[in-house]
């Protein structure tokens, strides 16, 4: 009996760590669209999926090779071997064979159209197309590919209609002349539902950066490693320079999207509202992981203490996924990446305006999870609490004074609306650390405490 490629698709599929379905089976995985983006052999084929979870129905998107046999080199990214236009042919993950990735840069560079595919390439660009691609091996919720050392291609997995927030970001802060992004070069589309939707963004490849996550880690490193008592300004790798700096950014990226896009207030029936949807999202999140029951308190009492508020808020566009993982500095500053907000958040919720403590939130989130995700594994874990808070506490400060330091407004009662959005956030990495990296739940679960 000959396995059909949906078949082969809904095997392969749960294993991915893009999947956001992890967890519950699979009840019907259907192929929405199928468009041959180069024949022969090897072929490409860009496949987009719908999975069906119960009620719950994703799409993804999957670019698949077929090859009448598979090279060694490609053995690890096999999907599976199936029968398609009266003949046998191996399918396997096309982002790794490099021999098929060069269509798309070819595509981009040449604004090639296919039947419900256009590629773009971004204005007053040229694209160099003998680069040849590698897939990036961290951990991402797309799949993302380094063309030489030049052009770095990011796949959208999960697709919701419209166009990505991305896309719209950093064409719009790129046009206005920000140093804060990455320039974009080229991306895809298709139409899903009627509407014009982003399925991959190519930018520049920011070579000489490094990652504010790895960046961080290092100067927690170094202050676990240093003599008891030592403060940690006088630790190596101190981090609280660049915490600053990276708060300096954020204020002016958050000033250069209210410049770009539309802005507003909300009023307090709003900040009800708002309160009301925390509310729910801490409910489902504590029916998918009970423990996070015994804090359900805490959480409220911010949420509730957020409906109280009897003044206006001004919102904007923001980032809406902020994080250490999420920034990369390099020789002259701090470039944020990934505007495309929360991956499991709806498009229209991921474009709403928004307050900018939203990405004050996530960034201070981030330093929290920096300073204790060491001491999962560490040995002397409790010996080591004190300094972990020491680390958090020093940098968030010095990142909350560069962010007032470059215009950033965190005063007054906004701390209310802070601590709602922090501890919604941590509601948030507590549901995707359950689903994704089990060992970090204390992380955010401790935000609680
Ligand atoms: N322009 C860039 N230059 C260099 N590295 C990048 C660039 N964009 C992303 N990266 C690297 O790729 C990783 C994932 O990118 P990101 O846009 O955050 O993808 P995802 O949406 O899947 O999380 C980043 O953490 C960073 O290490
Ligand atoms: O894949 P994205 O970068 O869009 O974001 C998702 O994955 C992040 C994990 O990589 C997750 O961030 C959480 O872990 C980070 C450390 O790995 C930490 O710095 C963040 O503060 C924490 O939220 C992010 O929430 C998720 O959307």
């Amino acid at each position: 009996m000959t396995t059909s490629l949906q078949e082969l698709l809904a095997g392969w599929i749960t294993g991915q760590r893009w999947f956001a379905g992890k967890g519950r089976a699979i009840d019907d995985l259907s192929i929405d669209s199928e468009i041959e983006i180069a024949g022969g052999d090897p072929a490409l084929l860009h496949l987009v999926v719908c999975v069906r979870q119960g009620d719950r129905r994703t799409r993804y998107q999957i670019p698949v090779g077929l090859r009448e046999h598979l090279p060694d080199r490609l053995e690890h990214v096999r999907i599976g071997r199936c029968r398609r236009d009266g003949r046998e042919a191996e399918v396997y993950d096309a982002l790794h064979d490099s021999a098929l990735t060069a269509h798309l840069l070819e595509g981009m560079a040449t604004d090639h159209g296919f039947d419900g595919l256009a590629f773009h390439r971004a204005h007053g660009v040229e694209i160099d197309t003998s680069q040849r691609s590698l897939v990036l091996t961290a951990e991402q919720s797309n799949t993302s590919l380094v063309y030489g050392d030049t052009y770095i291609f990011k796949l959208f997995r999960q697709l919701s209609p419209g166009t990505n927030p991305e896309l719209e970001i950093i064409t719009a802060l790129a046009g206005a002349g920000s140093s804060h992004v990455a320039r974009p070069y080229g991306w895809i589309e298709t139409t899903l539902q009627d509407e014009p939707t982003t399925l991959a963004i190519m930018q520049e490849y920011l070579r000489n950066a490094n990652e504010g996550w790895s960046m961080a880690l290092t100067s927690v490193r170094d202050l676990y490693a240093s003599p008891e008592g030592m403060p940690a300004e006088d630790a190596g790798g101190d981090f609280a320079g660049e915490a600053r700096r990276l708060g300096v950014a954020t204020a002016q990226v958050h000033r250069e999207l209210a410049r770009a896009f539309p802005t507003g207030t909300i009023e307090p029936p709003e900040l009800k509202r708002m309160t009301e949807r925390f509310r729910r999202r801490l409910d489902r999140a504590i029916a998918e992981v009970p423990r996070l029951g015994e804090h359900a308190d805490v959480a409220a009492e911010a949420f509730d203490r957020l409906g109280d508020l009897a003044h206006e808020v001004p919102v904007q566009r923001v980032h809406g996924d902020y994080h250490l993982g999420q920034v990369m500095r390099t020789m002259t500053d701090w470039v944020v990446l990934d505007f495309e907000g929360e991956p499991g958040q709806p498009l229209a919720e991921r474009r709403a305006l928004d307050s900018p403590l939203r990405d004050v939130a996530g960034m201070l989130r981030s330093f929290e999870y920096a300073a204790r995700h060491l001491l999962a594994d560490h040995p002397d874990a409790d010996g080591l609490e004190h300094r972990a808070r020491e680390w958090s506490e020093r940098n968030r400060a010095a990142f909350l004074a560069g962010y007032s330091e470059g215009g950033g407004r965190v005063r007054g009662d906004e701390a209310v609306l802070l601590r709602a959005l922090e501890l919604s956030k941590a509601v948030y990495e507590v549901v995707y650390e359950a689903r994704n990296r089990p060992t970090w739940l204390p992380i955010p679960l401790a935000a609680f405490r």
